[in-house]
C-alpha cells in the first residue's frame, strides 16, 4: 500500500472514532484484514491512528495556537491537522516535508483548493515556530490533562482520589506501550517447553510474577506464533491472571462466571480445575456468550457451559447456595486499559461511573445469594476509580451482615504485590499501571460467614 492510501486509511478510521462510529481497535483490524496489509503498513497504520487518539487533547492544545479564535473546522479537517501534527512531533522515522506534501494532497482530494492551503499554512508554521510550551498552564491539573491528554474531569477525580503524583506517573504510563503478555494452557504444554519452544522461534520471553502459567513476550509479535494458533498459548494481561490465581479453585467445583465474555476468565478458571467440575458462564449479549464457548473450545476446555442470561436474574436458573465460587468480573468504565484502549479516556464521563457502580452493586446482591456457606466470591474490575472498586465492596458489605472481606486474600497475594504495591486496602487491591507495568485493575474475595 502506498503511504499516501496508509494515511487516507488512518484518516477514515479517524474520523468515525470521531464520530463515535467505533473503537480504534476493532477498526483497524478490519481494515488490516480487508486490504490484506503487510507488517510494516499494519505496524505504521495502527502507529497513527492509536498515537493520534492517544495524544489527541495534547495535539489540539499545540493546534490552538496556530489556528486562532473559534475557526470551526469540518471534523475530518481537524482529525488529518490532528494525525500530521502526531507524526511530525512523535514519529521520527518519516520527515516533516513528506507529511506536509501528503496531508496537502488529502486535503486537496477530500475537499477544496482552500482547505488544502490552510493545512499547508498551519502545518508549516508549526515546523517553522515550533511547539508551545505547557508552562503557560498554570494550573497543575489542567496542565497535566493537557501535557498526557487526559480529560480534565478525569485528572482531577484521580487526583481527589489518589493524589498528584500517583495521577501523574499514571497519566504518563497510559502513554507509552504495554508489554503483551500470554497465559500457557497447562494441560497442553508446560510453561518451561513453551519458553523453549517460543525462544526456539525467535521470542524473547520473561516469566509473570503474577501466575504461574504466565509469560511476558518482550520481543516478537506472538499474534503470528504457532504456539498461538494451536491454543498453546492465549493473550491475557497480568492482572487478569491473578483473578483465577487468587480464586483458590479445585478440580470439581461447581464455578460461576457471572460476566464472562470473551472468556478469558473462565478458560483460566477451567484450567485452574484441571478440565474437571463445571463453570456457569453467563454474559448479557448472546453473541458475545458465543464467544466463550469459542474460546472453551480453542483452548480443549469442555466443562464450560455459555450461554446467555442478565446476571440480575441468575435466582430463576440456579438455586440458592449452590456455588462452591463466583466470579464477579464486573462491567466497568475500563479506565486501567486506557494504553490499549485511548478512545476510552474521551468517550466515558462521571455519569457513565455512576450508572455502573449501581449495576455493579445490583449484580453483586443477585450472584451473592447464589454461593455457598464457605464459598468465595471474587470482585474484579479493570478500571481505576475508587466509586466502582472500593466503595461498592463497602456498600455491599454494610447491607450483607453474612459477607465479608476473606482476610487470608491478602496474604494469597504475589509477594511483589504485598511488598510493593500503593493500592492495598481494607477492600482489596487497586494495581495502578504503572506498578507493575499491567492494566489498571481492582480485585478483591469476600467470604460468605452463614
Ligand atoms: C469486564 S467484561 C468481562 C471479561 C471476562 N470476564 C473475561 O475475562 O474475558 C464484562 C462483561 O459483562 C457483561 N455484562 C454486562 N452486564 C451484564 C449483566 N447484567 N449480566 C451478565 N453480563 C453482563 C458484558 O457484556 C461484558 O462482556
Amino acid at each position: 500500500m502506498t503511504k499516501y492510501l496508509l494515511r487516507n486509511t488512518a484518516l477514515d478510521i479517524l474520523i468515525r472514532v470521531g464520530e463515535g462510529g467505533g473503537f480504534s481497535h476493532l477498526l483497524i483490524n478490519q481494515a488490516i484484514e480487508k486490504k490484506g496489509l503487510s507488517d510494516r503498513d499494519e505496524a505504521l497504520l495502527t502507529e497513527i491512528v492509536y498515537g493520534t487518539i492517544q495524544r489527541k487533547l495534547t495535539i489540539d492544545y499545540y493546534l490552538s495556537h496556530f489556528i486562532k479564535g473559534n475557526k470551526k473546522l469540518d471534523s475530518w479537517v481537524k482529525w488529518l491537522l490532528y494525525m500530521s501534527i502526531y507524526q511530525m512531533t512523535y514519529l521520527d522515522k518519516v520527515p516533516d516535508h513528506a507529511i506536509i506534501h501528503e496531508s496537502v494532497e488529502i486535503a486537496k482530494k477530500r475537499g477544496h483548493k482552500g482547505i488544502s492551503s490552510m493545512v499547508n499554512g498551519v502545518l508549516r508554521s508549526l515546523q517553522r515556530k515550533g511547539l508551545p510550551l505547557f508552562e503557560k498552564v498554570t494550573d497543575p491539573v489542567q496542565r497535566l490533562g493537557i501535557e498526557t491528554s487526559h480529560p480534565f474531569w478525569l485528572v482531577k477525580r484521580w487526583v481527589d482520589m489518589y493524589g498528584f503524583d500517583v495521577t501523574e506517573e499514571m497519566c504518563k504510563t497510559n502513554l507509552h506501550h504495554k508489554p503483551i503478555s500470554v497465559r500457557v494452557q497447562p494441560m497442553k504444554i508446560s510453561r518451561e517447553d513453551a519458553i523453549e519452544r517460543l525462544q526456539d522461534q525467535g521470542f524473547e520471553v520473561e516469566i509473570s510474577n503474577f501466575s504461574n502459567q504466565g509469560l511476558i513476550i518482550t520481543q516478537g509479535n506472538v499474534l503470528r506464533s504457532n504456539l498461538f494458533y494451536d491454543g498453546y498459548v492465549t493473550i491475557q494481561d497480568q492482572s487478569s491472571m491473578l483473578v483465577a490465581e487468587m480464586l483458590q479453585l479445585q478440580e470439581e467445583m461447581t464455578v460461576l462466571d457471572a460476566c464472562s465474555a470473551p472468556g478469558g476468565k473462565a478458560t483460566h478458571i477451567a484450567e485452574k480445575m484441571s478440565n474437571k467440575g463445571v463453570v456457569f458462564a453467563y454474559d448479557l449479549h448472546e453473541k458475545k456468550a458465543k464467544l466463550v464457548g469459542k474460546k472453551a473450545l480453542e483452548l480443549d476446555l469442555s466443562i464450560i457451559n455459555a450461554k446467555q442470561a442478565d446476571s440480575r436474574d441468575l435466582a430463576s436458573y440456579h438455586e440458592e447456595s449452590s456455588f462452591d465460587r463466583i466470579l464477579l468480573d464486573a462491567p466497568c468504565s475500563g479506565l486501567g486499559v486506557l494504553r490499549g484502549k485511548p478512545d476510552i479516556k474521551y468517550s466515558k464521563s462521571e455519569q457513565d461511573i455512576e450508572k455502573l457502580a449501581s449495576i455493579q452493586i445490583e449484580l453483586l446482591e443477585s450472584v451473592s445469594s447464589l454461593l455457598k456457606k464457605d464459598g468465595k466470591l471474587l470482585y474484579s474490575t479493570c478500571t481505576v476509580d475508587k466509586h466502582e472498586n472500593d466503595n461498592v465492596i463497602e456498600k455491599f458489605l454494610a447491607s450483607h451482615q453474612d459477607f465479608e472481606v476473606d482476610s487470608s486474600f491478602f496474604d494469597g497475594l504475589p509477594e511483589i504485590i504485598k511488598k510493593n504495591s500503593i493500592g492495598i486496602s481494607k477492600w482489596g487491591v487497586q494495581l495502578f499501571p504503572q506498578e507493575f507495568d499491567t492494566d489498571g485493575f481492582f480485585l478483591t474475595r469476600l467470604k460468605k460467614k452463614r
